[in-house]
């Protein structure tokens, strides 16, 4: 079985760029718990139709996929529809995840998720890797690249888990209050160990 890193950060902390650079520098197999989470409520997936049934119609949008809007209000107004989503997606993501992997063919593989700790997706890998930033940059990078407020960005924060609890958690951090090489620079070095570990395993 391949050796699996989880590389995890809060909104805007530079996960992406740093899982880019693994894919396109190091041919690292990624595979990525949000573009799962979207795939598992596809037009045509059963998750799609259960939600349905359970909130109505009006879930969905004009052609037939799901309103993430409309559904990200609902769960935000609720904790009982939060839980009930949760414990309907969760496992499945899970699952698929296991899936890709399992499949993966790299030297080592790297599941990004943001909520790597808080869905205990964190069971599913060797060692975490988180990307660590001060929140006010973590904000400022999410407003330039969504084009959202900065509150939007601050009631998403406060929805995961702390920076502090995070870097407790973590077997390695990258420290990504610098620049973009800076960044990789560190990447270069873990990638290094990584594959000693991967082939010690
Ligand atoms: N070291 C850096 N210097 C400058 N810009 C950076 C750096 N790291 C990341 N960025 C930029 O900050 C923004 C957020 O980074 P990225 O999209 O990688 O974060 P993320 O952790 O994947 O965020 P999210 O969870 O919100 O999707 C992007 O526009 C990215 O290009």
């Amino acid at each position: 079985m391949v050796y699996k890193i989880g590389i995890t950060g809060g909104i805007g902390s530079g996960k992406t760029a740093a899982t880019d650079y693994l894919a396109n520098s190091k041919q690292i197999t990624i595979v990525d718990a949000d573009i799962i989470a979207r795939q598992v409520v596809e037009p045509g997936s059963s998750a799609l139709s259960v939600i349905t049934e359970h909130f109505g119609i009006q879930v969905l949008l004009e052609d037939g996929s799901l309103n993430r809007q409309y559904l990200r209000q609902l769960i935000f107004n609720s904790s009982v529809e939060k839980k009930w989503l949760e414990s309907l997606l969760h496992p499945l993501i899970r699952q698929q995840i296991i899936v890709e992997l399992e499949l993966a063919i790299s030297a080592y593989a790297v599941l990004v998720s943001p909520l790597l700790f808080e869905t205990n997706q964190h069971l599913l890998v060797d060692r975490t890797l988180l990307i660590d930033v001060p929140e006010t940059i973590q904000i400022t990078r999410a407003c330039q690249r969504d084009k959202m407020s900065k509150e939007q960005a601050q009631r998403i924060l406060a929805t995961q888990m702390p920076r502090e609890k995070k870097r407790q958690k973590a077997n390695d951090i990258i420290n990504n209050q610098g620049s973009l090489q800076q960044l990789y620079a560190q990447l270069d070095q873990l990638h290094q160990q990584y594959l000693g570990f991967a082939c010690h395993d």
